[in-house]
């Protein structure tokens, strides 16, 4: 037991959320006393807070909504690389990385510092990764950041060429002390009907 090592981040008032975006709020809607047998929750929040995916639909009107999402995206092995201290991430930075059999993709970028406090600035990937990367085979881009495009861009150009290329987005991942090398990953999005994206628990075990 204990094989699978959580890259979630945790859900509660301390959790960072987009500028200007929902907060985070749990609560007991419903108490026990007030029920008379259970406390009842509820949970408030930006579906982009913490570890979650993106749908097309997020930043396409016509785009898929969470339940069209092949699940397979979000269970299978996946690849960790390290590159820290980038401004972007390109085909230059990955040129050195043997892209062979990878279909899930996780970038720990350590550039999320503390992650309380939204960031500033982040390492963003360049749109042209996106044709470079799908050529590889990879379905799935999974970043330790809570963008794949700079944070002031309104074109989001990343997540549009990643999704015309067939990738999928995992987005604020925690891969602190997360080793490079081959993984299994779990990050199952909610069966969320209607929605533009949705939180997930992702999860990472060691494959032999
Ligand atoms: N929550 C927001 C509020 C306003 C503007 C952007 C966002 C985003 O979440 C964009 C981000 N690239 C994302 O996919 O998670
Ligand atoms: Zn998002
Ligand atoms: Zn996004």
């Amino acid at each position: 037991m204990g094989t699978w090592i959580d890259i979630s981040q945790r859900l509660d008032d301390n959790v960072a959320v987009w500028p200007g975006d929902t907060p985070f709020s749990y609560k007991v809607n419903w108490s026990k006393e007030q029920s008379g047998s259970v406390n009842v929750g509820q949970i408030k929040m930006s579906i982009h807070t913490g570890t979650h995916i993106d749908a097309p639909f997020h930043f396409d009107d016509d785009g898929k909504r969470v339940i069209d999402l092949d699940l397979d995206l979000y269970m299978g092995n996946a690849r960790v690389i390290h590159l820290p201290n980038k401004t972007s991430i390109g085909v230059d930075e990955l040129s050195h990385i043997d892209l062979q059999g990878v279909t899930r993709l996780l970038i720990r970028t350590d550039a999320w510092k503390d992650r309380s406090m939204f960031p500033q600035t982040i390492p963003h990937i360049q749109p042209e990764l996106a044709a470079y990367l799908s050529e590889h085979g990879v379905r799935l881009i999974g970043l330790d950041l809570p963008s794949v495009d700079p944070l002031d861009s309104k074109e989001l150009s990343a997540h549009h060429e990643l999704a015309d290329h067939g990738i999928h987005i995992l987005e604020g991942l925690v891969l602190d002390g997360i080793g490079p090398g081959n993984y299994e990953l779990a990050a199952l999005p909610l069966p969320l009907v209607e929605a533009d994206g949705s939180p997930v628990r992702a999860v990472l075990k060691k494959s032999p």
